[in-house]
């Protein structure tokens, strides 16, 4: 790595990295960025949560994407990468997002399905919304001055209009096939979403080692633009 990892007054700098489907296209950037981690890393059969980078002066924790924001705020790492829309869900104050990595773009929308449905809950001012964002989802629908009920499901929340669980559903698009397949329509985008670098603020103001990472993460993002 180009900073010093090796600063003998803190302990390994702690890197979180989300298992889920960022993953792929995090590693080149984050090995751009001088964090390559130990060929274990890779092996999906192996059931370690925390690697060793090559340079042996970090430890790489892989863990949910939600929890890698929590992880970081609670300064149990210093650093990690995450979708901005679990940056926007959780709004921690101990977050700081400096760097747009490019990658892992999707939208965050609001879907219903194509043909009404009757439901227990659901009208104008009251509606039932499943999703994985309650948050950002009651924030959503406040604005519009709708009281929205939510249904915190951790996936497959298409499934909730046919079931009659819920009448909407807040949920990440990309190709949108998966909404299509399941017989719902996308209404609203509430939010573009890519994934970002992310850092602790107290360890960004402490430990140098930090702010020599987020440069790294600078340089590694502007020569993909190139
Ligand atoms: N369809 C998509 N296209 C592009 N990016 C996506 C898409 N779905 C999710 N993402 C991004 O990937 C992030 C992680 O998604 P994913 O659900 O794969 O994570 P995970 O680590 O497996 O979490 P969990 O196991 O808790 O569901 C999301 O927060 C979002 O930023
Ligand atoms: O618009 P599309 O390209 O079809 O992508 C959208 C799907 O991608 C995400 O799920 P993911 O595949 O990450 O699985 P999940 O159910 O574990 O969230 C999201 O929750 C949608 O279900």
């Amino acid at each position: 790595m180009t900073h010093d990892s090796a600063d003998t007054r803190f302990g390994p700098l702690i890197f979180a990295v989300p298992k889920g489907r960022i993953l792929e296209e995090a590693v080149p950037v984050m090995e751009r960025a001088g964090v390559v981690p130990e060929a274990a890393f890779h092996d999906k059969a192996d059931r370690s949560l925390s690697f060793a980078d090559e340079s042996g002066q970090m430890r790489i924790f892989r863990v949910r994407a939600f929890d890698v924001a929590t992880f970081v705020a609670f300064g149990a790492a210093q650093a990690g990468i995450v979708g901005s829309d679990v940056i926007e869900e959780f709004d921690y104050s101990e977050l700081y997002a400096p760097v747009d990595l490019g990658i892992g773009a999707c939208r965050l929308s609001v879907a219903e399905p194509k043909e009404p449905v009757e439901y227990k809950y659901g009208n104008a001012s009251h509606l039932r919304v499943a999703t994985k964002y309650p948050n950002i989802t009651s924030r959503h629908f406040e604005k519009a001055g709708i009281q929205a009920e939510c249904v915190k499901l951790n996936g497959a929340m298409e499934l909730a209009p046919y079931s009659g669980l819920a009448g909407r559903i807040v949920d990440l698009v990309s190709t949108g096939q998966t909404l299509k397949s399941n017989g719902l329509i996308e209404k609203d985008t509430i939010m573009q979403v890519t994934s970002r670098l992310i850092v602790n603020r107290a360890a960004l103001k402490t430990d140098p080692r930090v702010a020599a990472l987020v440069e790294c993460f600078r340089n590694a993002t502007m020569k993909d633009a190139a």
